[in-house]
């Protein structure tokens, strides 16, 4: 758990970060969005202090980073930039093991762990390895700045706009990543982004910053149904906001028994991408299957249109 108790940082007497009290859940990803210059990369750092707070403090499981000496700190928390940051001049197995080695791991137990993360990061150890970062695609050297940040096995891991350089499709495919990482090792992340859409996508607390305040803090389904304020709702979108939200369901608690023909769709799809499915297919309504492709019921058209559907009167 990371606990922001009043944090403020100001520059030339103008406030950067304002006052932020919030808790960020363990284990989870909570995405800090905002449009530029409100403060996010700011925040981010403070968590493992490349910026000292002007005031306030930063808390990780109860203890005051600020009572923790700065190298141990900064080896306890996995930072992620855009860009990645790689050293040019080192191999991807050498750029991988740095915080290993300054932590004088063995040899044997570094060449393990940066071969346990290439493979985790569907990266070929003897392939990949050995190559120096200019012999890379930026997926590639994207996933490395991830593995490297992942090395000492932190519980923490801070990601600055981590996709902002990669494709859509690259993008997807670390967003990918990204939810096996946390499912797989259960770390904390905080994720910096201007993407809504992707806050939403991965976040399961979202902060919106504007001006160094947390307008909103909430989990993705209040941020598209109960924007707190104008900025909030104008940075949702309100045109798609049912769509959104159907992206957020998964199909499973839709499930009714019943007969459907054709392609299923998996229990854990969003009810967004059923709905796309039917439209597509020309269907109104699909089988749906679990992990193993197992029979379970079908999901109805009618009851994903109920599901986008804004709650109270209209
Ligand atoms: N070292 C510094 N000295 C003075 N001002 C700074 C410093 N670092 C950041 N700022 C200012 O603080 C404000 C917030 O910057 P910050 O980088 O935290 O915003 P951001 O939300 O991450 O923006 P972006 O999305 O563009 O990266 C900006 O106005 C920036 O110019």
């Amino acid at each position: 758990m990371i606990d922001l108790v009043a944090l403020t940082k100001t520059y030339n007497n103008k406030p950067v970060v304002s006052d932020v009290s919030a808790s960020f859940a363990r284990g989870m990803v909570t995405a800090i969005v905002g449009t530029s210059g409100s403060g996010k990369t700011t925040l981010l750092r403070m968590i493992n202090r490349l910026v000292v707070p002007t005031s306030g403090k930063v808390l990780i499981d109860g203890t005051d980073i600020g009572q923790i000496p700065e190298a141990s700190l900064r080896h306890s928390i996995g930072y992620v930039i855009q860009g990645n940051g790689l050293f040019p001049h080192w191999t991807v197995a050498r750029n991988i093991g740095v915080v290993p080695t300054l932590l004088g791991w063995p040899k044997a137990r570094i060449v393990a762990r940066v071969n346990e993360l290439l493979h985790m990061l569907q990266l070929d150890p003897a392939e990949i390895g050995q190559r120096y970062p200019h012999q890379l695609s930026g997926g590639q050297a994207q996933r490395v700045g991830v593995a490297r940040a992942l090395a000492a096995q932190p519980d923490v891991l801070l990601m600055d706009e981590p996709f902002g350089a990669l494709d859509p499709v690259l993008r997807r495919q670390a967003q990918r990543d990204l939810v096996r990482i946390r499912h797989q090792l259960g770390t904390t992340v905080v994720l910096v982004t201007h993407d809504m859409s992707e806050a939403l996508n991965l976040g399961a607390a979202i902060a919106v910053m504007r001006d160094g305040r947390f307008e909103q803090f909430g989990t993705p389904d209040e941020i598209v149904c109960t924007p707190a304020t104008p900025f909030v709702a104008e940075l949702v979108g309100e045109v798609g906001r049912a769509l959104r939200l159907l992206a957020l369901k998964p199909v499973g608690p839709h499930l009714c028994a019943g007969e459907a023909a054709g392609d299923p769709v998996n229990d854990t799809a969003s009810l967004s991408d059923a709905l796309a499915e039917m439209i597509w297919t020309g269907r109104d309504k699909l089988p749906v299957v679990d992990g193993q492709g197992r029979q379970l019921g079908i999901v109805k058209r009618d009851d994903i249109l109920a599901a986008g559907r804004r709650a109270g009167p209209s």
